[in-house]
């Protein structure tokens, strides 16, 4: 079973555009559990343009199936998420101010900083993932550092979906074996939608989890929550003669 993370970072966006506490976080996040979410995420970037520190306590308190949170390793950062302890940290080596994320981790250029930064979060009782490019020498050098996962950052599979899937797959579905050879647990996340989630899902058996947040809160428009959470737990349970079907 692939585990659906839904990113809740579009629905604090809305939030503090007003400065109130509506719509709460904490409702939402346990509303998707409700309806089927097997796991929250947030990104809280140093802006807190959506995302703040201070939802992570938040969050941690309310959520009953799994808190995945990512972000940049600043000492602030790591503090917030030590002292919160969520299941999941999801690092990410975005730049401050940063539209959204767009790359991986260099794992093999920072090696030490990172080894460093998931023996601490790991003592600290987290299970650590960082977020890479389908390649298989960053996915070696992911094992060297001893994540226990890797997010692969799904934008170029997504980007190449329409005109090739099966180009565009083919280099995460080949680093997802090489991952899964090394021991690492797999995770995926960045522009996966209703198009595009089942068939990247069929194509890589080793997934665990996917975080979605942009497209999923924009279909919540249309469908509301609780059936969009129905749809995209659908796309992740379609075998793959019913690939077609679910476009
Ligand atoms: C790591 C990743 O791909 C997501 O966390 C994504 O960056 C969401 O962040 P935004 O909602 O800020 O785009
Ligand atoms: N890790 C990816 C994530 O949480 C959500 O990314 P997106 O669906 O908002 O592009």
């Amino acid at each position: 079973m692939v585990r659906l993370s839904v990113n809740l970072n579009k629905v604090a966006l809305i939030r503090n555009s007003r400065g109130a506490n509506y719509p709460d976080l904490v409702r939402v996040a346990t509303d998707c559990e409700r309806f089927g979410a097997q796991g929250i995420t947030i990104h809280p970037r140093p802006d807190q343009r959506h995302a703040r520190y201070d939802d992570v306590a938040a969050l941690k308190e309310a959520v009953t199936t799994e808190l995945n949170i990512e972000g940049y390793p600043s000492e602030k950062f790591l503090r917030v998420v030590l002292a919160a302890q969520p299941d999941q940290v999801t690092l990410v080596p975005d730049e401050p101010g940063q539209l959204t994320s767009d790359h991986g981790w260099d794992t093999i250029g920072r090696k030490n900083e990172l080894r460093d930064i998931i023996t601490r979060l790991r003592e600290g009782g987290i299970r650590t993932s960082i977020f890479v490019d389908p390649d298989p020498a960053i996915l070696e050098g992911a094992a060297a550092i001893e994540t226990d996962r890797i997010e692969f950052y799904t934008g170029p599979y997504a980007n190449g979906y329409g005109s090739d899937r099966a180009a565009a797959v083919a280099p995460f579905a080949a680093a997802s074996r090489r991952a899964a050879e090394l021991g690492l647990g797999i995770n995926a996340g960045h522009d996966l939608n209703l198009d595009n989630l089942a068939y990247f899902s069929q194509q890589l058996p080793d997934l665990q989890e996917v975080s979605i947040g942009h497209a999923l809160i924009s279909d919540a428009l249309y469908y509301g929550l609780s059936n969009t959470i129905q749809l995209y737990l659908q796309r992740l349970s379609r075998g793959a003669e019913k690939i077609d079907e679910v476009k």
